[in-house]
């Protein structure tokens, strides 16, 4: 019998499994069927939490098509709240501070990479403007947040047909762990409008590491300051990075219930 606690984050929704007592064994197929949300639990990602001999956990990212992730900002808000306090924590895409103190959840994501073959791409290019284009969307700055997101900065966000140009491109032999697909707006240096195809998932309501990749990308083209608020369809976050240094997200982490399932 599966335990697991159904959580959001901004409506990006997970279903969370403590293992830190008891081992829970996740593969692909098993977190596929979790996800499925006709024959399964239903949503976006399952996190799985387990203990670390060198963090206060470890944690493990699936996406709902069973495929891992190195990491997954709203999830990590989850955690932070689960665990609650300050804890430090291992994922495949580094070691992450959480802070569940204050009104809402704190992390700290680690640093951008943008390298070529960290974010990575299959060539050399670069990656603050890509040499590539999928129809209007063209350029785009590829960044790693532990993950793989490729920014597109856009007139109009609504305008894009994000689920037909969202696979395409996650698809692209140029990305050969696969990609998320960013389109943003700024609405101001304050202020950008963000929407997400996911790798491995498709679109959701929010995406916490494409707020914090196209938060980097923005900054560091000088077209946004830092903290700033990152708009998207489920709500908002605030994120915080200065060149070289790490990047700080902040924004909710929603506890709906504690079920148990035979899957
Ligand atoms: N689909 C992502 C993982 C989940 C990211 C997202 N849910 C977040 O909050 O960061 C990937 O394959 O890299």
């Amino acid at each position: 019998m599966l335990r697991f606690h159904k959580m959001h984050g901004l409506g990006n929704d997970f279903v969370v499994i403590d293992a830190r007592e008891a081992p829970v064994a996740i593969d692909g197929p098993r977190a596929r069927a979790i996800a499925d949300r006709r024959r399964g639990i239903g949503c976006d990602q399952i996190v799985v939490i387990e203990p670390s001999d060198s963090a206060d956990a470890k944690v493990r990212f699936f996406n709902a098509d069973g495929s891992e992730a190195e990491s997954c900002g709203n999830a990590s808000r989850c955690v932070a709240t689960l665990i609650g306090g300050e804890a430090r924590v291992e994922t495949l895409g580094g070691l992450l501070h959480m802070s569940a103190e204050g009104a809402n959840p704190s992390v700290d994501m680690g640093s951008p990479r943008f390298d070529w073959n960290q974010i990575p791409i299959a060539y050399p290019a670069d990656t603050a403007a890509m040499p590539v284009a999928w129809e209007e969307l063209e350029a785009p700055m590829a960044v790693n947040v532990g993950n793989t997101h490729a920014v597109f900065f856009v007139s109009d966000t609504d305008a894009v047909e994000l689920d037909r140009l969202g696979p395409i491109i996650e698809h692209d032999p140029i990305f050969p762990n696969r990609t998320n697909v960013n389109v943003a707006t700024i609405e101001n240096p304050d202020r950008i409008r963000l929407r997400v195809w996911e790798r491995g998932t498709g679109l959701t309501e929010a995406c916490g590491t494409g707020a914090c990749a196209t938060a980097v990308a923005a900054i560091k083209q000088g077209k946004a300051h830092s903290p700033v608020t990152v708009a998207l369809p489920g709500g908002e976050l605030v994120i915080e990075w200065a060149p070289g240094g790490p990047i700080r997200m902040t924004g909710p982490a929603t506890y709906v219930y504690s079920g148990e399932a035979d899957l």
